[in-house]
């Protein structure tokens, strides 16, 4: 892909210092070896999230300053609805706080206890509230997906065989839903192709089963499918997220990824009965039905930045970066998963630190490594994410990586050189390295507050 510079000038900077290793060492102690418990003042370069940790344009910063504050009612809700039928095309909007906010609210709403959703590939939060409310996860990816070394142009596909399976086992009554994420986060931020959307949606026709989208990265999404599937080159994004969005039923989002926002997120749908439903219980989780849980102002920070995130030039410097942090890594032989992701560079930390067992924890370990090195924070995405089942095993995921996130329009290409410099140095000396053990777990999310130490 040709080199492009970042579309925009930067209008404002937040100064970042480098750590020394005594100061590493004690605030990864402090920390339990576990990146999300380090303070913020003690990272360098902050690659543990896309999520929340955009850059706002100046006109989102301008529209935030005209929020309407008023308690129901507001104009902002009305400018977030006007910007989600615009542009995603869906004509009914409820705001939450976030996205597991509205994960929260459609899965009390479409799961009745004892139900199954189907979905690509497991999201811890979309996972955690779909089995609160009842019901039971079905992992319908391809198998491609769970191969880091595979370069399937599509990961995020749903494969149609398991699909139809989960329907004949259960009955289609017994499906509450199928969630089609877009990109695949756990698999490497992958996509879904839009004639997977299509075969999907025909069978859903065919069962009368609701077609849903956690499209918490739909524009990267998007993005791919103009790259590499067939008719859609030089389309606009915004026109093929369009075509994307109109197969589905609904749609959960997390506004703090592809809207550029950092907090905010909903519910968009088409079926009234769904919007109801979702007043009802709003209220009592997040807020009046047109504020969900969210300032005026950040409602109108999400109106606005769900239209920027579907710029072409946005887009092919955002994956262009992401992409340029994975190509050095590659060059100097540290696995990856491959294709490159949309908003990551997933590093395969079982291959990485082969010597290490699941057991010994080698992405928390890695993870922990990296921050030593340089004061690169990244998070773990292999066994502490992936938890324990319903009989209280820990869950044993093919996929162990670590994940380095890269936020939208924040760092340049020599933060990502500074980041691989590291990678590739603890690569370099990978066999010195010895895994984790827990001294705390957490009970449920565990990943974001169990504590571990060197075994
Ligand atoms: C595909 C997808 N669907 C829903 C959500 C929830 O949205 P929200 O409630 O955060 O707004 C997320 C959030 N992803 C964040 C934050 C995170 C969340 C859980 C564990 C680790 C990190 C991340 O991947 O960093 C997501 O990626």
């Amino acid at each position: 892909m040709p080199a492009i510079a970042e579309p925009y000038r930067i209008k404002m900077v937040e100064p970042i210092t480098m750590t020394t290793r005594e100061q590493r060492e004690a605030a990864i102690r402090a920390a339990g070896y576990n990146t999300f418990l380090l303070r913020s003042d003690d990272v360098y370069i902050d690659l543990l999230t896309d999520s929340g940790t955009s850059a706002m344009s100046d006109r989102q910063w301008s529209a935030m300053m005209m929020g309407d504050e008023a308690y129901a009612g507001a104009r902002s809700f009305d400018h977030l609805v006007e910007s989600v039928r615009e542009n995603y095309g869906f004509p009914l909007v409820c705001p939450t706080h976030q996205g597991r906010g509205a994960e929260h609210l459609i899965s009390k709403i479409l799961i009745t206890p004892g139900q199954h959703v189907p979905g690509n590939m497991y999201f811890t939060t979309t996972r955690v509230h779909q089995e609160l409310a009842g019901g039971t996860f079905h992992d319908v990816i391809i198998d491609e997906a769970h191969d880091p070394a595979s370069r399937h142009p599509f990961k995020g596909n749903v494969d149609l065989d398991k699909f139809q399976a989960l329907i004949d086992e259960v009955g289609a009554d017994q499906i509450a839903y199928i969630n089609v994420a877009v990109t695949v986060n756990m698999a490497g931020g992958q996509p879904v192709s839009m004639a997977n959307i299509r075969a999907v949606r025909e069978i859903c026709d065919r069962y009368g089963i609701i077609l849903w989208s956690d499209a918490t990265r739909l524009a990267e999404n998007a993005w791919f499918i103009q790259e590499r599937e067939d008719g859609y080159a030089g389309r606009p994004v915004a026109e093929i997220v369009r075509e994307m969005l109109s197969h589905f039923d609904g749609i959960t989002m997390s506004g703090k990824k592809d809207c550029l926002v950092n907090i905010g997120g909903f519910l968009a749908m088409r079926d009234e009965a769904i919007l109801t439903k979702a007043r009802e219980l709003v209220v009592v989780y997040e807020g009046m039905p047109t504020y969900g849980g969210l300032a005026g102002r950040d409602l109108d920070a999400m109106a606005v930045g769900l239209r920027e995130a579907l710029d072409d030039d946005y887009l092919t410097h955002r994956i262009g970066q992401v992409r340029y942090l994975g190509e050095r890594l590659q060059a100097a032989g540290v696995p990856i998963v491959e294709p490159i992701g949309g908003h990551a560079v997933f590093i395969d930390a079982a291959a990485f630190l082969d010597h290490l067992s699941q057991d010994e924890l080698p992405a928390q370990t890695l993870a922990a490594e990296i921050f030593l090195d340089s004061g690169v924070r990244s998070m773990e995405r292999g066994i502490v994410s992936a938890g324990r089942d319903a009989d209280g095993n820990n869950r044993y995921p093919k996929l162990e990586l670590v994940r380095l996130t890269i936020p939208r329009r924040v760092y340049t290409n020599s933060h990502m050189d500074v980041v691989a410099d590291s990678v590739i140095r603890v690569f370099q000396r990978r066999r010195e390295i010895q895994g984790l053990t827990f001294v705390y777990e957490s009970p449920t999310l565990r990943f974001f507050t169990s504590r571990f130490e060197p075994l």
